[in-house]
């Protein structure tokens, strides 16, 4: 079995009740090792709160979140899984570097690694600067560098290209798609559909269901329409409208 066939994240039947609402609904699937997988929804659809099940700091109320054969949140696994949130997890008062570096020592990592994480969100030029007084893209890059120099199995990214230009974007996803090749594996949520495009296979979550597991080729065909956002647009309306008929 070649390493792409073996999964790395396997969600059987998972539910997860957040208040009164059932914001993951028997949502099923498995992501391979080595791949980068996209995972897109509209806002409160969920997304989220699976990666939070699937990095272990979601309460689930019934089924089962695997990752690397563990179950997720398990201690072993506190080196291999890295997880970028929305809110940037950093030391406001310590420069980048020293930022960067301190996430690095609790996994082992010297300072030359450090830098090349640094290096790798294209904020070289701004090592020594303190946290606090970077904008708000810079803000967010350190702690993708932060989760980046741990050199983890499995990558969790929460938006992590909110609020950067488009040269940074595309540098990004460069990156993205040589740690996949070098058998990382990525989940990244996004808004932007056009970054769609970048991924290997798409999940599409609606209102806490996942409505489609497909690459973005098959997402074109579906949709019928080589736009991604139109075409995930028609799904969601195809969606609405057979929930509609059923009821
Ligand atoms: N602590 C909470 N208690 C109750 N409901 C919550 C809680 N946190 C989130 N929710 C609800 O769960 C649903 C899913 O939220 P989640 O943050 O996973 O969505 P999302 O797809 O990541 O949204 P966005 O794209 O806006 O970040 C939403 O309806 C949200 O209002």
């Amino acid at each position: 079995m070649g390493r792409h066939t073996v999964p790395s994240v396997e969600v059987r039947a998972l539910h997860v009740l957040r208040g009164k609402t059932m914001v993951l609904n028997d949502v099923d699937f498995s992501i391979p090792t080595g791949r980068i997988t996209g995972l897109l929804g509209p806002s409160g659809s969920g997304k989220t709160t699976l990666m939070r099940a699937i990095v272990g700091v979601q309460r689930v109320t019934s089924g089962s979140v695997q990752v690397l054969n563990k179950a997720a949140g398990s201690p072993e696994l506190r080196h291999e899984v890295g997880y970028v949130t929305q809110a940037p997890s950093v030391y406001r008062d310590l420069s980048v570097e020293d930022n960067v570096r301190y996430f690095g020592a609790m996994h082992g990592r010297n300072r030359a690694q450090a830098r090349e994480a640094i290096d790798a969100v294209g904020l070289g030029t701004l090592a020594k600067r303190r946290t606090a007084d970077l904008s708000g893209g810079q803000f967010s890059r350190v702690s993708l560098a932060c989760a980046l120099v741990s050199e983890p199995r499995l990558l969790v990214l929460d938006e992590p290209t909110v609020g950067l230009d488009p040269v940074l974007r595309a540098e990004l996803w460069e990156r993205f798609a040589r740690l996949a090749a070098g058998g990382t594996t990525l989940i990244i949520s996004s808004h932007v559909m056009e970054e769609a495009s970048h991924c290997d296979t798409l999940l599409l979550l609606r209102a806490g269901r996942l409505l489609a597991r497909l690459t973005p080729d098959e997402l074109r065909v579906r949709g019928a329409t080589e736009d991604l956002e139109l075409a995930f647009l028609h799904m969601i309306q195809a969606d609405i409208a057979g929930r509609r008929g059923a009821a």
